[in-house]
């Protein structure tokens, strides 16, 4: 089994690069693991309360259960991965059964601040694109896709993403093995990656 963990800035592209690599490899051998999946329950908290929680800071994901999750997938057992809705702020009801495959894929913001879980990896990927980027991506994603107005995009980006953006995510690009550029469509790195995945599956 191979474990790739990519983390990077919010907007910088992360589960849009997975897509790419994931595209055109055959899908039973591989799973994708969002860290978004484990953000905390928060169901015991009021819509209101959601909202202010700090979900860019470490404490917001139940590495744990991740950790737990990676480790049985491992060993061949089968998982019951959380569901997150970003428009309700907590997790859902419902699981994904999800079991092992030759490579898993674990995407997020803060996947390679982790000590115990970047141990996990086998590579690891850091994708980077300027703030200024990722906050345009942003606006325009969480508007469209995730429930948010534009107040409430900046005010979240100014408060929570940036500062903790410096503080964990950033300094965590020391760990990488490789660093995508992603400014700009990125194909070749794209390629690289998928190369050295189908090298592992033959
Ligand atoms: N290289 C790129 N150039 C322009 N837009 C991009 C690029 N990569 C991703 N996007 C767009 O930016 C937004 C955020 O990308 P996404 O992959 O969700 O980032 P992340 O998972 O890192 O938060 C999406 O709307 C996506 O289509
Ligand atoms: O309920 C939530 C939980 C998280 N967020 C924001 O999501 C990003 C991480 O996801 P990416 O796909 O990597 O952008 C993080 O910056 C959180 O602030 C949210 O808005 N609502």
């Amino acid at each position: 089994m191979l474990i790739i963990g990519i983390a990077g800035g919010t907007g910088c592209g992360k589960t849009t690069v997975v897509k790419q690599i994931v595209e055109e490899l055959p899908k039973d051998e591989v799973v994708v693991i969002s860290q978004d999946s484990y953000y905390n329950d928060l169901a015991h908290l009021t819509k209101e309360e959601r909202s202010k929680v700090n979900f860019d800071h470490p404490n917001s994901i139940d590495f744990e259960l991740l950790i737990a999750h990676l480790n049985k997938l491992r060993a061949g057992n089968t998982i019951e991965i959380p569901v997150y809705s970003f428009v309700e702020e907590t997790r859902l009801a419902k699981t994904i059964t999800t079991i092992p495959k030759k490579v898993i894929i674990v995407e997020g913001i803060l996947v390679l601040s982790n000590p115990e879980l970047r141990k996990l990896f086998d590579i690891k990927i850091y994708v980077h694109a300027d703030s200024d980027e990722r906050l345009i991506r942003r606006l325009q994603r969480d508007i469209k896709e995730r429930g948010h107005d534009f107040d409430k995009v900046l005010h979240r980006y100014q408060t929570a993403v940036k500062p903790m953006h410096n503080e964990f995510i950033e300094p965590s690009k020391e760990f990488a093995d490789i660093i995508i550029p992603n400014n700009h469509y990125n194909t070749v790195a794209v390629d690289m990656v998928r190369t050295i995945i189908i090298e592992k599956l033959v």
